[in-house]
């Protein structure tokens, strides 16, 4: 079963507030942010957490103010990350030719497939993460952003041949997709992949994939997920926000749509668009019975 979800409950907030009050009341809530953030009653983490707050008010994504350090190989596997030995100064990028100087509206269209792999492609998937689980390593952001992610990964290098399975669906199954997201159709140049584990008390925090010098030729972002069952954990779903583009920033607004974690269903979304994994709950703590996903990018040639 398809869905192509597009349509939204609420107001956004600048259908109700005039410009000038709005920008008023950014300005007036990023001072009170600003406040905080000299105040000595506040915890590091909770600083860190404001600043991050400051940065999306003012459009600027914490995966975005620093570029990538991921450096995706030209097969698709995705490579682990390396934290950066010093800060450099950043070369002009060359993405900022695709940096969007109109403001643009990315509703949270996504596309929804349930049963996406067959049953005993579900079991196998399942069957290669258990199997390997000393081989995840922890996640990273592009940033080494502080408590912003907390979750697992086997990379793709470490099963390939489900890798070129998995890809050869997606293969398949693009020239569908993008028309329900609104995209033009596009050569998918490379298929990044990881194997995500979610444990308990596993989350990551609001984002977009393709900001960076790193990932801006990312287009559609895709999610398989699975688990054993009966399902061991609660919580872990997909927020999908509406989100602006605008000069170089994507921005969401408090509208998203919730995608559930289900077993053997597949989303796909614009990677532009800000999303987060809220936190999972799985009370036995045990590897086997987190929440998994295949998880990756559909990429543009670079031009
Ligand atoms: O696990 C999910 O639902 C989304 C994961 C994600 O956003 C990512 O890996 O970039
Ligand atoms: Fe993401």
């Amino acid at each position: 079963m398809i869905e192509n979800k597009s349509e939204f409950g609420g107001k956004m907030a600048h259908d109700i507030l005039s410009v000038d009050r709005l920008k008023q009341l950014t300005n007036l809530s990023i001072e009170t942010l600003e406040s905080l953030l000299k105040s000595p009653d506040i915890s590091s983490q909770q600083k860190a957490e404001i600043a991050f707050k400051i940065l999306e008010m003012v459009g600027v994504s914490p995966e975005n103010f620093k570029p990538s350090s991921i450096s995706p190989s030209t097969n698709g596997f995705s490579k682990p990350t390396q934290p950066s030995p010093k800060t450099e100064p950043v070369p002009a990028p060359d993405y900022q030719s695709v940096i969007q100087t109109e403001s643009l509206f990315l509703p949270a269209d996504h596309v929804f497939i349930e049963n996406f792999l067959s049953p005993e492609e579900n079991q196998k998937i399942l069957e290669i993460a258990l199997s390997k689980s000393d081989q995840f390593v922890g996640s990273t952001t592009t940033t080494q952003a502080v408590n912003y992610r907390q979750s697992s990964i086997l990379y793709a290098t470490l099963f390939p041949d489900f890798y070129n399975l998995m890809r050869n669906k997606l293969l398949q199954t693009c020239p569908e997709i993008c028309p329900k997201l609104n995209h033009k159709p596009f050569n998918v140049s490379q298929v990044e992949m990881q194997l995500t584990a979610h444990n308990d008390g596993c989350f990551y925090k609001i984002h977009n994939d393709s900001g960076s010098e790193k990932t801006y030729t990312r287009v559609i972002t895709y999610v398989y997920y699975f688990h054993q069952e009966p399902k061991q954990f609660s919580g872990g779903e997909l927020r999908l926000y509406e989100t602006e583009l605008k000069a170089g920033s994507a921005i969401s607004h408090n509208n998203y749509k919730t995608i559930e974690p289900r077993n053997n269903s597949i989303v796909f979304f614009d990677s532009r668009c800000k999303h987060e994994v809220m936190p999972v709950c799985c009370p036995s703590r045990k590897f086997e019975d987190g929440r998994f996903t295949l998880n990756g990018w559909l990429r543009r040639e670079d031009n």
